[in-house]
Parts: C-alpha cells; structure tokens; sequence
C-alpha cells in the first residue's frame, strides 16, 4: 500500500481524466521526433538520461562519457519543448512526453531501456515504468518526486514564463540547482547553466510546468517492477530527500542513496558519486 502523502493533499484522489486517457491511449498525444545524442557502442544495452525541467541534454555531460566507457549505448534525449527539441503548444501531460521518449525508441529500434531521469525526467521515468513496463529495464530516479510542490505554485510559475519568457525564472531556478559553495566556485558553469534555462523556449517550459502540476504518480508506484534507484541530493531544495525517501518506499524493492553536498542537479555537483551510483545499479541489473 502507499502512504498518503501528506504533501499532496489534491493530488491523492485518481485522476480519472488522467487514466482514462491513458488506458486508451498510452502514448499520449501524437509524438514528436525528440533531438538525441548517442554515445558508445552501438549494440551495447541502452541507457536513456532524461533531464530537468528547463534543461538541454547538455546537462548529462558528466556521465555521457563514462557510461559509454562501460559498455553502454548512451541515448540522452531533448524533452518536447526543449533544447533542440520541436516546440508543440501545450499544455503538455506526462504521457506525451513519455510518448515521446516511447517513440525515440522505436526510431533506435530498441525495445527495452535503462532510464535514468532526473527531476522532470524521473517524473516521466515513473510514468512509463508504470503504464508501459515493457519499455523499461530499470530506473533511476534523480532528485524527483511524486509532488514537487503544490499545483498551483507550478501554474504560477508557467503563467510567469508565458508573460515574461524563462529569463524571468533564471536566476532562481539556477539558485536550487546548486548549492552556494558550488555557484561561487563555479562562476562560468553556473553561467552555463542559467543560460540554458533561459534559452528554454516559454511555451516547452511552461506546459511542462503544467505536466507536474496535474501529475498523479503516488498510486501508480506501487505497479513498478522495474529494478529501481532512487538517487537524492542532501541539500536539494526543489525535490528534498523525503521526496526520494517516499518514492523508495512506494516502489517495490527500490534502493535509496542520498548524496551529500548535492541540490538539484545532483549529477552535476557531485558527478563521481552519481555515476558511481548509476554504474553500480545498471551493471547490477543488466
Ligand atoms: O527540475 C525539474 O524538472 C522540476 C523541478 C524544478 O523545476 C526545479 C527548479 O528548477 O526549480
């Protein structure tokens, strides 16, 4: 059985217009053709990196090269409406982007792959392993949850990107994606990254917004059989470690590491120890 969470007190009725539509149309609605990179040798098992709200695959920079050292098929992936990524009008719904991410495979010709979703992407991740386990041969899960937050503040947020454009969010989004030490250390990554937040396209930014905010994760994550890790940074503000440790809880035989020294973009700050995580889970479950 799953807790009630006491964070989400709207979010722990069914969404019955959320399931219904994923009952009879897993896919979402019509898929885009998603950017993707590839590292590594192509027959080697697939690992897909699933990123952040506001991010570019860029952001999986620190653990392209060493997965792919290890025998494995990097794919990292541009979610709609960002990167390069073609910009549908939204809102969006996580079964569109898990739509999406379905379809890239399909295009690689890959039936099963290792996720690893931060955030967003974990977000998307949970989703798929969920509703289309087939798909998925594990799962980490990075600095996510099942509700970052209240739903409104996640409407705000896109109202505010609509009006205003992601440069608005920038400089506060960068502030939980790394602690102070990290920022005043890393002056021109911390650059780098707020950049890329703000060259996030509004529309893509903003119906992702809405895709957290009507989100309903918690009941589905006990149906998870996928072999799942739940990664968390010790001092993420946006998707704190009781997030994670609720997730590990909910899904069945899910293992917990959280990683000191690291906010939200927890592969970033602490990369060796993320990869170290990940590597450790995906040869253990191959
Ligand atoms: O990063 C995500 O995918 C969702 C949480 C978030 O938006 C963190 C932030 O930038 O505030």
């Amino acid at each position: 059985m799953t807790e009630p969470d006491p964070t989400e007190p709207d979010r722990t009725e069914p969404d019955r217009t959320e399931s219904d539509r994923t009952e009879s149309d897993p896919a979402g609605s019509t898929p885009v053709d998603l950017h993707f990179t590839e590292h590594g040798p192509a027959d080697g098992p697939t690992v897909l990196l699933s990123g952040s709200l506001g991010s570019n695959l860029d952001m999986w920079d620190p653990q392209a090269e060493p997965l792919a050292a290890a025998g494995f098929r990097v794919v990292r992936l541009d979610h709609r409406g960002h990167g390069k990524s073609p910009v549908p009008p939204g809102p969006y719904r996580l079964a569109d982007l898990a739509g999406d991410a379905t379809a890239l495979l399909d295009r690689l010709g890959v039936r099963r792959a290792h996720w690893v979703g931060l955030s967003l992407g974990g977000m998307v991740g949970m989703w798929l392993a969920a509703h289309r386990p087939d798909r998925v041969a594990t799962l980490a899960l990075c600095c996510t949850s099942t509700a970052p937050g209240p739903p409104e503040g996640w409407l705000d947020r896109a109202a505010t990107v609509r009006a205003e454009g992601t440069v608005a969010i920038a400089d506060a989004a960068v502030a939980r994606w790394f602690t102070p030490g990290w920022r005043a250390a890393n002056p021109d990554r911390t650059a780098h990254h707020r950049a890329m937040i703000a060259a996030t396209p509004a529309e893509g930014y903003a119906s992702c917004c809405t895709a957290i905010a009507t989100m309903r994760l918690t009941g589905v994550l006990p149906r998870i059989t996928a072999p799942t890790l739940v990664l968390s940074g010790a001092e993420d503000p946006a998707t704190p470690p009781d997030h994670g440790e609720r997730i590990a809880r909910a899904v069945p035989g899910a293992a917990l590491e959280v990683v000191p020294g690291a906010a939200h973009l927890g592969n970033v700050e602490q990369p060796g120890r993320f990869t170290a995580a990940l590597l450790h889970h995906l040869e253990g479950n191959p």
